[in-house]
């Protein structure tokens, strides 16, 4: 685990000592955006054209930002348009490699062997974290972007009219819905569980693990009422929060010790969490085996023996089971 200051590799672990205890997620920079006709897109330069085959999704399997990118490439058939890499779960004092394992698919580009490499490749004096996933532009040789929310935004609408798969997970109308869900949830759940899982202080860990329960605890009511965040269909936000609640049980119970309650011991979650996960072409994006590997083994502050629990047993293939107040049948 590290990074890179100027272009160089420096392993170390994160430092928590300057922020009392918290952990302080950085932000991603490669920030341009792959649009119909090329032009710039929210934030960034212009010049990234949406084409078949000219752009590369560097993930790993484990990670649950990597995952929704994942997710949005099935949902929206760019699997043939857009390729990808996967990394190795451990990820070590090289940070993600490209080590070879089960489920690992090399660095087509320039072979490299760690992911550092490909960020040096799009700027030599790259100071800042390695962190999937990365959208890489094949044809211009760079990074497009490193920042999920932003990537899964591109893929829900940047390939619709050279061939993408219909569906529109963030339409225009629930946008303002959807972005105060996202950061209610990004606070308290997606970034929550790492906030406490990283803590180094009890206090800091405390608070953390009690915003993510009370945030959980909120959602099982409102997944009693309808059956996804913005109501009647499945938009970004859902996808966004399930590769969270489907690690949930797996590694940030026992690993990050956001232990109140286990997702299975809320029903309406539970079933949502199932409900997401048998949508087509999800569960192929779910990699259990990377994600125990890469948690439990890369992070040696936390679990120093690296030893990989082999439970829990879930049935996530059981049917979804939810009855929404007012409704009469199960969903
Ligand atoms: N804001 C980024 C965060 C990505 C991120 O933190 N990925 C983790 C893996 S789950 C990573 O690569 N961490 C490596 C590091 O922090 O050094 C996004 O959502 O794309």
């Amino acid at each position: 685990m590290g990074l890179l200051v100027d272009g160089k590799w420096h392993d170390q672990w994160y430092d928590t000592k300057k922020t009392g205890g918290r952990f302080v997620r950085g932000d991603a920079q490669f920030r341009n955006w792959v649009t119909p006709d090329g032009r710039a897109g929210a934030s960034g330069k212009d010049g990234f054209k949406a084409q078949a085959g000219r752009y590369h999704l560097y993930v790993s399997l484990a990670c649950p930002w990597a995952n929704r990118t994942l997710i949005l490439r099935a949902l929206k058939g760019l699997e043939q348009m857009i390729s990808v890499s996967v990394v190795n779960p451990y990820m070590g004092e090289n940070g993600w490699t490209f080590q070879p394992g089960p489920g690992v698919v090399a660095d087509p580009v320039g072979h490299a062997d760690f992911l550092y490499q490909i960020y040096q490749r799009a700027q030599s004096d790259y100071s800042g974290r390695v962190t999937v996933p990365v959208l890489w532009d094949l044809e211009r040789n760079t990074i497009v972007n490193n920042e999920s929310a932003e990537i899964i935004r591109m893929l829900n609408s940047a390939f619709d009219s050279i061939g993408a798969t219909p569906g529109d997970y963030s339409p225009a109308a629930l946008l303002p819905g959807i972005d105060k869900v996202n950061t209610q949830i990004y606070d308290n759940i997606n970034n929550g569980v790492y906030k406490t899982g990283f803590a180094t202080d009890q206090a800091v860990y405390e608070k953390e693990v009690s915003n993510v329960f009370a945030a959980l605890d909120e959602l099982e009511i409102k997944l009693g009422k309808q059956r996804f965040l913005l109501g009647d269909t499945v938009t970004e936000a859902d996808w966004r929060l399930f590769t969270t609640l489907i690690r949930f049980d797996p590694v940030y119970h026992g690993h990050f010790k956001c232990n109140l309650r286990r997702l299975v011991d809320y029903p309406n979650l539970w079933s949502y969490t199932r409900e997401l996960y048998q949508w087509p072409k999800v569960a192929s994006t779910i990699n259990f085996d990377h994600i125990k590997q890469h948690y439990y083994r890369s992070h040696h502050t936390i679990n120093p023996n690296g030893i990989v629990p082999l439970g829990p047993v879930l049935d996530l293939d059981r049917e979804p089971d939810r009855t929404l107040e007012n409704a009469d049948d199960p969903l």
